[in-house]
C-alpha cells in the first residue's frame, strides 16, 4: 500500500468512533481529508446526526460541500472527539503538528475536546520529535525580530513560503516560522520558551494532548491508547 492508501484507511477507520449526536472536531490535512469524506458519506447515506467544528477554512469548505452541519468552537458547549492528523508522533505520544499551517485552530479545538484522536500513516511514528520542522505561528509585526532571536538561539528558523514564493499567511493572517531542529530533546522546555516569546501566537508542539492514535501500517491498522 502506498502512503495515500494508508491515509485513506486510517481516515475511514476513525469515523467508526463517531456516533449519532456527537459534536466532532475536524482536523486539517491530507489524512483528515479521507476522514471528512467518509463522515460526509455517513451523514448522507446513514442520516448520521453530528455537528462538526472545523480547524481550517480548507476543512470547512470540504465539510460544507458534503452537507456536514458545522458550528464554531465558541458556540458549542463541548466537543466529544476531535480527529486530526499529525506530522510526527514520538514513542511517548508527544506530537508535532502544523505542517498544513492550521496549528492554531487545531490546538484551540483539541484543548476544548473531551477526546483527541490522531490518524497517521506509519511514517509519522518516531522515537524522538524534531526531524519534521517545528512550525511556530507569529504575528507579522515584529516577526523579523523573533526570527533573529530564534537564529541567535540556534533554532535554525525559516519563514514558510506560499506557492508563489511570498510569505505564507495562515487562516488568521499570521506567518509561520519553521524551526529546523533535527531532534528535540526536551519538548516541554522548548514549548515553554516558545510560548513566552512576545509575538508568538502558538507553536506546533502538541504535548500531553492525544488520547488515541490510529496508525496505518503495511501489515494493518494499529490503535494505540496514549492515556
Ligand atoms: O497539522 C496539520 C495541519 O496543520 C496536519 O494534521 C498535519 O500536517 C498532517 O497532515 P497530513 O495528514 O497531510 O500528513
Amino acid at each position: 500500500m502506498n502512503q495515500n492508501e494508508l491515509k485513506s484507511l486510517v481516515g475511514k477507520k476513525s469515523v467508526e468512533w463517531i456516533k449519532d449526536g456527537m459534536t466532532v472536531g475536524l482536523g486539517t490535512g491530507s489524512t483528515v481529508y479521507y476522514m471528512v469524506e467518509e463522515l460526509g458519506r455517513r451523514v448522507k447515506d446513514e442520516n448520521l446526526k453530528i455537528t462538526g467544528v472545523t480547524t481550517s477554512i480548507r476543512t470547512a469548505n470540504q465539510a460544507k460541500s458534503l452537507g456536514i452541519p458545522l458550528k464554531s468552537v465558541d458556540t458549542v458547549d463541548h466537543i466529544d472527539v476531535t480527529i486530526d492528523g499529525a506530522d510526527e508522533i514520538s514513542s511517548d505520544f508527544q506530537g508535532i503538528k502544523g505542517g498544513g499551517a492550521a496549528l492554531l485552530y487545531e490546538k484551540i479545538v483539541a484543548t476544548n475536546s473531551d477526546k483527541v484522536m490522531w490518524i497517521v500513516d506509519e511514517s509519522k511514528m518516531v522515537d524522538k520529535l524534531g526531524r519534521f520542522p517545528l512550525p511556530v505561528e507569529v504575528i507579522p509585526y515584529g516577526s523579523q525580530k523573533i526570527f533573529e532571536r530564534f537564529e541567535k538561539k540556534g533554532l535554525n528558523p525559516a519563514f514558510r513560503k506560499d506557492d508563489k514564493g511570498g510569505l505564507l499567511l495562515t487562516d488568521s493572517d499570521n506567518y509561520i516560522i519553521d524551526l529546523h531542529l533535527g531532534q528535540i530533546d526536551n519538548p516541554h522546555e522548548l514549548a515553554e520558551y516558545l510560548i513566552h516569546q512576545v509575538g508568538v501566537v502558538e507553536h506546533g508542539l502538541f504535548l500531553d494532548m492525544v488520547d488515541t492514535v490510529i496508525v496505518g501500517r503495511q501489515n494493518g491498522l494499529e490503535v494505540l491508547e496514549a492515556k
